[in-house]
């Protein structure tokens, strides 16, 4: 590749659209190394799509340094979550795109920034909420520029991160305003060394950094401009806005299917086009680049023989626009009076029939909307054309209007109350999204949910008043009993009100409740349970909790989280298929613990990746002794009808010896003493074959958990990270067996299964009870 003198560079700009998984991390990558064949090539990169909406979403839902978080705002819930969210997400499209040479570099990359945002996230908030909210928002950019490096020189186009943000700005942390100097004095430090050395420079876009040195952020969508702006700062000659249309159309391709191609803007009708609306352009793009006459090429990633829109200080070249008859709406529309050939009409139907884009605009809003830029100046009938967009199309969705409390049209309203114990990750997002949706359930399945109790070790905070603040207490690491409790056994003895439904949800995740869930179904309650233990302990036990409970369990996320496993099962039987064998991978940590070391990396650095990915639990060995997957054996086992003692399901243990009783950082610290055994193991695995944790259960003979060789063809061959794997061979399915796949942890997705139970119940059991009422 030639140096900085010879040619001038091109900018290619990603969008979070170009960058969405792997597989278009590849693509978009493919067309930087084909382009960085000719010239320099700098590349700005956006976040994954949806992931700045994530990490906002979670600034504004938490308080401050301390991270708390404000029940009802945010379904991200908890920091933990987020972590696992952003981490599953990177690091699947980094597998996907990264050649496995670079990659371990490239996920250690990845998990570095995110404890660096986990950093960010509660460091102390000394500069006020809008730093605090641009400090976590550049994470997206900085994670996919990460990828996207890694995906061009697996391409064999060398490539790297900018060492700084090359983006100077003013101290305005949410839409900050662009200082060009200090930008080119930036951009020769960060940018043109890389391109002197004939590597691609991979700049995250939406990013720029106060006079300070603080983070800050150009707005939303202000990647385009980063484009611009690096473009401007190195002397391109030339800049790509890749997105996943055409390029800039007459019109939101979204709402008006027919929409035009405009082959050729002059850069002012662009600016104009994206202020009243069209997305695919930041309204400010063009500033930078008018400024020194770089053309703009507005392409799609995804249809690279489309040249695209083609920006350039022509005025009035794009012929479509002229058949448009001027309209007084559109004109007005026009900052700088009507260009020649009627923009206007395009312009209208540009933004008028789209509704200006929810995008842009005023910062404290959030999503943004069209707004002027501080020395922007606009016309008052164009401030009318957007008053007027308000009710246009994309503004009227809302949610369902909601009936007052016990007013449901047409059917009586079903009471249900819960008392819930544990109060963990999972006990805490079942409470949010019981808290966030319970409105909509009244509306839609009559359903009057209400927390009756919440319980942990410490005893049951009875009503639901202090909810909200008992879920930032457990986030905190407190214990209910600060804000007073009662006894969970007299809370279970207590009658529900009458004509009420209770359900027991036991989601703890040490033992001792089963005593409390027995006294539940004793009194009448329903229960349900993500807790595995009531279920895996004794056969003398588990008949007792059945007999009880009758039709009155619910057990779907005791095995794959949110996955439908029990059910499918349950369905299997029911509808008088015979089971002959379930196969399983049922623990996310081992899946990935297995399939990190496949990729390179030792047993040790694989287990702790798991636990700072919350994969693992905090202490590792709950899930490497296999205790874990010898339940959720047990569970499945019994649900096939098979009786059982937990005594006959020998499991092995990938415990190294010796460490099984020491403490907890003893235990981190010796793991590499068990590296080479284990990649020993690894080795001597059969070609052709994988090393898989699996359960096999038979519907005869003994039931078999731990470590097994497992034929690539086989659905447990590909497990890839911490998904789960369950084989069905059945009596209808026996030549073709019946998998189930999918991520089989996580807190919202063990919620979700504890819901779907919740909703099960309302379904059957209250709909009996009306009948028979
Ligand atoms: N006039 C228009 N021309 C092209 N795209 C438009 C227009 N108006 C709205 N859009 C929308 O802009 C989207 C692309 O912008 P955006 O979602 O920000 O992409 P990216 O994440 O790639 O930056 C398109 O998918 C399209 O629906
Ligand atoms: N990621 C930022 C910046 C951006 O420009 O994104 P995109 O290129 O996907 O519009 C946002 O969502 O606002």
């Amino acid at each position: 590749m030639n140096g900085l003198n010879n040619v001038h560079p091109l900018v290619i700009k990603f969008g979070g659209t170009s960058v969405g998984g792997g597989a278009q991390f590849a693509n978009a990558a493919g067309i930087v190394a084909g382009a960085a064949a000719d010239r320099p090539v700098a590349v700005v990169v956006s976040a994954m799509s949806g992931t700045t909406d994530t990490l906002l979403g979670y600034a504004d839902a938490t308080d401050d340094g301390a991270s708390r978080t404000r029940v009802g705002a945010t379904r991200e819930g908890s920091l933990a979550e987020l972590h696992r969210a952003l981490a599953e997400r990177h690091l699947a499209a980094a597998r996907e795109a990264v050649s496995p040479e670079i990659l371990p570099g490239v996920e250690r990359r990845v998990l570095e920034l995110l404890r660096e945002l986990v950093e960010a996230i509660g460091a102390p908030d000394a500069n006020g909420p809008a730093a605090r909210r641009a400090r976590i928002a550049v994470f997206g950019e900085r994670l996919s520029a990460a990828i996207l490096a890694g995906a061009i020189s697996s391409q064999g186009a060398p490539a790297a991160v900018v060492s700084g943000d090359p983006i100077a700005t003013d101290g305005d942390f949410a839409e900050a305003e662009v200082d060009a100097s200090g930008t080119r004095e930036r951009c020769s430090r960060y940018v043109a060394p890389l391109l002197g050395d004939g590597r691609v420079a991979v700049v995250p876009g939406f990013v720029g950094r106060s006079p300070e040195g603080l983070p800050t952020t150009l707005g939303r969508g202000g990647s385009d401009l980063s484009a611009t702006v690096v473009g401007r700062g190195i002397g391109a000659s030339e800049v790509w806005i890749m997105s996943d249309v055409d390029g800039v159309l007459d019109a939101d391709p979204r709402l008006v299917p027919n929409a035009a191609l405009l082959p050729e803007l002059s850069y002012r009708e662009a600016g104009d086009f994206a202020e009243l609306g069209a997305k695919v352009l930041h309204p400010r793009t063009m500033e930078p680049a008018s400024e020194v006459g770089m053309e703009v090429l507005v392409r799609n990633t995804f249809n690279p023989d489309c040249p695209g829109t083609r920006v350039t200080d022509a005025e009035g070249r794009g012929r479509p626009l002229r058949r448009a008859a001027p309209q007084p709406l559109g004109r007005a529309a026009v900052r700088d009076g009507p260009p020649p050939g009627g923009l206007g009409r395009d312009l209208h139907r540009v933004a008028g029939r789209a509704g200006p884009s929810p995008r842009r605009g005023d910062p404290a809003a959030g999503r943004h909307q069209p707004g002027p830029r501080r020395h922007r100046r606009r016309g008052p009938r164009l401030r009318r054309l957007r008053g007027e967009g308000r009710g246009g199309p994309a503004r009227t969705a809302r949610g369902p209007r909601l009936p007052r409390r016990g007013s449901r049209r047409g059917g009586r309203v079903k009471r249900v109350e819960i008392v819930q114990l544990g109060l963990g990750y999972v006990g805490r997002a079942v409470a949010q999204i019981v808290i966030e949706e319970r409105k909509r359930w009244l509306e839609t399945l009559g359903l009057d949910l209400r927390y009756r109790a919440v319980a942990d070790t410490s005893g049951a905070l009875v009503g639901e008043e202090l909810l909200p603040q008992a879920i930032r207490l457990k986030e905190d690491g407190g214990k209910l009993s600060e804000l007073g409790v009662e006894p969970v056994e007299d809370v279970l003895r207590t009658e529900p009100e009458e004509g009420t439904t209770r359900i027991v949800v036991d989601l703890a995740v040490h033992g001792g409740t089963f005593d409390l869930d027995l006294l539940g179904v004793q009194n009448g309650s329903c229960l349900v349970l993500s807790n595995k233990g009531p279920l895996s302990g004794g056969s003398e036990q588990y008949e007792s909790l059945m007999d009880a409970a009758g039709d009155r369990l619910w057990y779907e996320a005791t095995v794959g989280a949110g996955m439908p496993i029990v059910s499918t099962l349950k369905g299997l039987v029911e509808t008088g298929d015979e089971v002959l064998e379930i196969q399983a991978s049922p623990s996310g940590t081992l899946g990935f613990i297995m399939s990190a070391v496949e990729g390179g990396r030792s047993f040790s650095e694989a287990v702790k990746e798991a636990v700072a990915l919350h994969y693992a639990e905090p202490d590792p060995r709950d899930d490497l002794s296999g205790l874990d997957v010898a339940r959720k054996a047990i569970i499945l086992a019994r649900t096939m009808g098979r009786e059982i003692e937990p005594s006959e399901i020998p499991y092995e243990s990938l415990v190294p010896e010796g460490l099984e009783a020491v403490p907890l950082p003893e235990f981190m610290e010796r793991l590499p003493e068990a590296d080479e055994e284990f990649a020993a193991r690894m080795s001597a695995v059969r070609e052709n074959h994988m090393l898989r944790y699996l359960a096999r259960i038979p519907a005869e003979g003994p039931v078999e958990v731990g470590l097994t060789e497992a034929a690539v063809e086989t659905p447990f061959g590909p497990i890839n990270g911490p998904e789960n794997v369950f084989d069905f061979r059945t009596r209808r399915y026996s030549d073709v067996t019946l998998t189930v796949t999918g991520p089989g942890a996580g807190p919202e997705r063990t919620a979700s299964g504890v819901i779907g139970d919740m909703l099960d119940i309302v379904g059957k059991i209250v709909r009996d009870r009306e009948g028979l009422a």
